[in-house]
């Protein structure tokens, strides 16, 4: 029987990346020891916790790498749990040595798109444009973050068929769910100890809440992150342009002229806190009807006005970046956990907000917009 040596096996365990955090168990340091004998080997691995659900999968994974560069050799697998050093000292590799707390998308040189998503009124939209814009940067294979802060409606969870699931931690890192094309998901509700549970959020408690969806999360190498904020100008806008002042902010709004004025306060808002307006959507803009005309039941012009009026306010191009038709698919999408965008990418609101996600992430990955700190020569 050829001889294996215990480096061939570590090398063959890089192979295997812990299911949920999805790095190599080697690097993880989830590999305890290794023992070779004539005609076995085990596997001994280290659990972040104890009962973890995805131990089946571990082992299965670990005796198929192991089996494929020692067939001759009968592989086992024991389970054992990490100490509470080892588990800390697991998270500051994830953290890639950094301080806790550190909000990984505002440090220099983060190339991650922070896109915050705001609207003056509740019920206009926001989510289900959040969902589908997120969706379609997915799909075009970037990899997407969504922070549901919403913490009047947090119905990304639901827009996206994730149902009752909860993050996992570890330690004090907290595991993002699942979601479908590889995007991860957190959601204040998922804060909560229970899902039907009213909490009363005040300034501090959302400050604290959104802290700790960016910075105790680990999200792991994304090239855009969404934020669903909640409606109006209110304390969670100020906490997010306190700790992302370079989220980009698209602003949603109906076409209604109510709706538009506070859509703009909301981007003037957003500028306060030096974030940058990078357009309007304009959704439920009007219904298509079987004749071809276009029935503008919430009325006309309200994008327009609110790119114009941020164009006038900030001293930028703030442009209407798309008009999204009323259509019953994309609510049915929503409530059955299937966004439009990949339930019938075809469909006129789909093909819009596909658009929209283009336009947005066409620009180069992170650099673009970002402050270089360089001052013209002689200029300083
Ligand atoms: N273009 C559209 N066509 C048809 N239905 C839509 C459209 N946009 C949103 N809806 C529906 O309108 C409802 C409100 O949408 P959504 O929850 O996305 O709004 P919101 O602005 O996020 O609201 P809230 O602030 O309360 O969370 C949902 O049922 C959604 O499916």
């Amino acid at each position: 029987m050829a001889a294996v040596t215990e480096d061939q096996v570590r090398e063959a365990l890089n192979a295997v990346n812990d299911p949920e955090i999805k790095r190599p168990i080697t690097e993880l340091g989830m590999v305890d020891t290794v023992t070779i004998t004539d005609d076995s080997i085990t596997v001994r691995l280290l659990l972040t916790v104890a009962g973890c659900p995805l131990k089946d999968t571990l082992n299965r994974d670990v005796t198929a790498a192991v089996t494929k560069v020692a067939p001759a050799h009968l592989v086992s697998v024991e389970m054992g749990v990490m100490t509470d050093e080892q588990r800390k000292a697991m998270q500051e590799h994830l953290r890639g040595g950094r301080a806790e707390r550190e909000i990984p998308f505002a440090q220099a040189g983060s190339l991650t798109k922070v896109y915050a998503i705001a609207s003056g009124k509740g019920g206009v939209g926001k989510s289900s444009v959040t969902v589908n814009l997120a969706l379609a940067m997915a799909r075009r294979g970037l990899k997407v973050g969504i922070v549901d802060a919403d913490i009047y409606g947090h119905s990304i969870p639901d827009m996206l068929g994730l149902g009752d699931q909860r993050p996992t931690q570890v330690e004090e890192m907290i595991m993002p769910v699942p979601a479908a094309e590889g995007m991860k998901v957190m959601s204040i509700g998922m804060l909560k100890p229970r899902k039907d549970q009213v909490v009363a959020w005040r300034g501090p408690m959302l400050d604290r809440a959104l802290v700790q969806m960016l910075a105790d999360v680990y999200w792991g190498d994304l090239d855009a992150l969404f934020l669903d904020l909640p409606p109006g100008t209110g304390d969670m806008a100020i906490s997010l342009g306190q700790h992302l002042p370079g989220a980009e902010v698209v602003v949603v709004t109906t076409p209604q002229q109510a709706a538009a004025q506070v859509a703009e306060r909301a981007g003037t808002m957003a500028s306060m806190m030096h974030q940058r307006v990078v357009g309007v959507i304009e959704n439920m803009s009007y219904l298509q009807l079987p004749n071809g005309e276009r029935m503008e039941i919430f009325g006309s012009g309200g994008a327009d006005e609110v790119a114009k009026g941020l164009t006038a306010r900030l001293g930028y191009d703030v442009p209407l970046l798309g008009r999204v038709p009323l259509e019953e698919k994309l609510r049915e999408g929503g409530d059955t956990g299937h966004p439009i965008v990949a339930a019938d990418p075809a469909a006129p609101s789909a093909t819009v907000l596909q658009d929209i996600a283009d336009t947005l992430s066409g620009r180069q990955r992170g650099l673009a917009g970002m402050q270089l700190g360089l001052s013209p020569a002689g200029r300083l």
